[in-house]
């Protein structure tokens, strides 16, 4: 090449480079002073602003990158009550004292509905005709969420139970007592996941439930449940988000003809959660088909949390053998054999779990302590202040919205203790004392432990998942040696919870992590079933 054909391309490339610099200084410089023009103006009782370092969008881009984990970026730099984070022009309360958390909750002021209208729209495709049968009906949020307590009442509950259970019983009766080196299953948490989903959508939707006969729908379940933040946030999500899209369309159209046929309705194996559900929706005019595309939702929530939870109390008990034997007799006192008239048939009854495990119950809250990041939304409705009861208040601004982020308040050393981030099973054991500093230490932990939000839309599914867990676990424990295969029960990591999920998942699926699961002698013999 010529010098003088180098020399006019090192000119062009400085003229290139100095232009670009001229425009990003433009852009830099036009951001700070939007910034300072459209700096909300707060009341002086507001939550105390923060700006983000990037004027205007470093919020919004910290929200969208690190996802839950921005609250805990922001709090450790700014390790304040409450705050107000600059949004653009306008500003989204955070909320960090666990006190307030509950008080936000706890106040129908801040209202979940909105977000439940804006989240369908989005994350279920629904056509403008399908979405105004929504946004027409001011009720339908409220009968719907009335719906959702109905079907969640003890006997529903039990009823749902039972039948996710022994559809689980399966699974383990599976695992073949002459099989001595035991069954090999390659990645623990699909195998879980894949368990409690099939039971799950057999208790929710019955016999015929469409999953039955199409195992693929699981895959399809998880795909759709994977994607759903991108579905909410992408632009042309046919696009752009095409195997959620795909797996979402699929789902929608076995269920769709699912409620066509009106199983929902005729079926008496049928959980009342899913029947009142689509009851209401058909009440304010949704053909089957339209029941289909927001209740594809249903399977998903009963699932998306549970199913680590679960892993997550599997691995940290097999971790420790010393644990699984105190918790082994914990269980098996309650343990009965001989149901059904047949020897080898071992009954475990659900709530005596809950009342008489203390231990077992103790790890599970632990393990919803540890791995839970939920960030409850709420809309303010109507002006309100809250306070800390120690004598600060802080004024909410109607049309404002609010986050509340439990993986800070389940993590704050102050609170918690020295060991605020290790799996201590006896956390949450019954206290012992009952001196007021205790009392008042416990109030406090009560106040701190948000996993299922709060208030009117506290998780009415809570109960299900404990029940679920505990007597799963319970039977893993007492008839199963679990033996880690790839690396150990304690060295998967957990990636970090999506604003979509409250409950943080292992990192690519749960890759690398397998067991070998091997009947235990005296129990190979033993076919779980289970009561409420
Ligand atoms: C470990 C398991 C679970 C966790 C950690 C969990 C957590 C949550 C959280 C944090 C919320 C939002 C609460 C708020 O914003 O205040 C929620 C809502 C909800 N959950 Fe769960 N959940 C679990 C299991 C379940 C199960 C098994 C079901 C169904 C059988 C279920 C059904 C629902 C429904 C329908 C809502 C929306 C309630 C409403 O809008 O009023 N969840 N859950």
């Amino acid at each position: 090449m010529a010098a003088s054909q180098i020399a006019a391309g090192e000119s062009l490339v400085s003229k290139f480079t100095s232009g670009n610099v001229l425009i990003l200084c433009g852009v830099i410089g036009g951001l700070y002073l939007l910034d300072f023009l459209l700096t909300p103006r707060l009341d002086a009782s507001e939550p105390p602003l923060l700006k983000p370092s990037i004027p205007l969008i470093g919020h919004i881009i910290g929200i969208i990158w690190h996802q839950t984990d921005y609250h805990r970026i922001v709090h450790k730099k700014h390790p304040i009550p409450i705050a107000s984070l600059q949004m653009l022009w306008g500003k989204i309360y955070t909320v960090w004292d666990p006190q307030l958390a509950q008080a936000s909750l706890r106040t129908r002021n801040l209202s979940f509905g909105p977000f439940v209208v804006e989240f369908a729209q989005k994350a279920f495709g629904l056509s403008a005709e399908t979405f105004a049968k929504i946004t027409d009906n001011k009720d339908l949020v409220p009968d719907f969420t009335e719906a959702i307590h109905a079907g969640m009442q003890p006997k529903c509950l039990h009823a749902m139970n039972a039948t996710a259970l022994n559809h689980i019983s399966r699974t383990l009766d599976k695992v073949s007592p002459d099989d001595e080196g035991g069954v090999a299953v390659p990645n623990l948490y699909l195998w879980v996941r894949d368990a409690i989903t099939f039971a799950t959508a057999h208790s929710l939707l019955g016999k015929e439930n469409p999953f039955e006969n199409n195992p693929s729908l699981v895959e399809d379940l998880w795909t759709f449940e994977g994607s759903l933040p991108h579905l909410l946030t992408k632009p042309f999500p046919t696009i752009t988000v095409r195997k959620g899209y795909l797996a979402r369309n699929k789902l929608q159209a076995v269920l769709g003809k699912y409620y066509t046929a009106m199983h929902d309705v005729n079926d008496p194996t049928v959980a009342q959660l899913t029947r009142g559900r689509a009851n209401v929706l058909r009440g304010y005019g949704f053909s089957g088909v339209e029941v289909a595309q927001a209740e594809v939702m249903l399977p998903v929530a009963a699932t998306t949390n549970s199913v680590p939870t679960m892993y997550w109390l599997i691995c940290s008990l097999f971790a420790k053998p010393a644990l699984v034997d105190r918790i082994r007799e914990e269980v098996l006192p309650l343990l009965e054999k001989g149901g059904d008239s047949d020897p080898d048939v071992v009954t475990i009854n659900i709530s005596r779990l809950e009342r008489e495990c203390p231990l077992l119950v103790s790890c599970y809250r632990e393990i919803m302590r540890l791995f839970n990041q939920n960030v409850s939304m709420r809309r303010i409705l109507a002006d309100t202040t809250i306070n800390d009861g120690k004598g600060n208040s802080y004024l909410l601004k109607k049309g404002v919205d609010v986050q509340i982020a439990s993986g800070i308040v389940h993590r704050m050393q102050g609170i918690w203790g020295d060991d605020v981030l290790e799996f201590n099973p006896e956390r949450f054991l019954p206290p012992t004392g009952k001196s007021a500093g205790q009392v008042e230490k416990e109030k406090t932990k009560k106040n701190a432990y948000i996993p299922f939000g709060g208030g009117q839309h506290l998780c009415p599914g809570r109960n299900f998942a404990l029940a679920e867990i505990l007597a799963i676990s319970s039977a893993l424990v007492v008839g199963f040696d679990l033996t880690p295969i790839g690396m150990d029960f304690d060295q998967m990591k957990a990636q970090p919870a999506v604003l979509a999920n409250a409950v943080a998942k292992p990192a690519n699926d749960g890759e690398g992590l397998g067991i070998k699961l091997r009947r235990r002698k005296g129990w190979e013999a033993a076919e779980w079933r289970f009561e409420g």
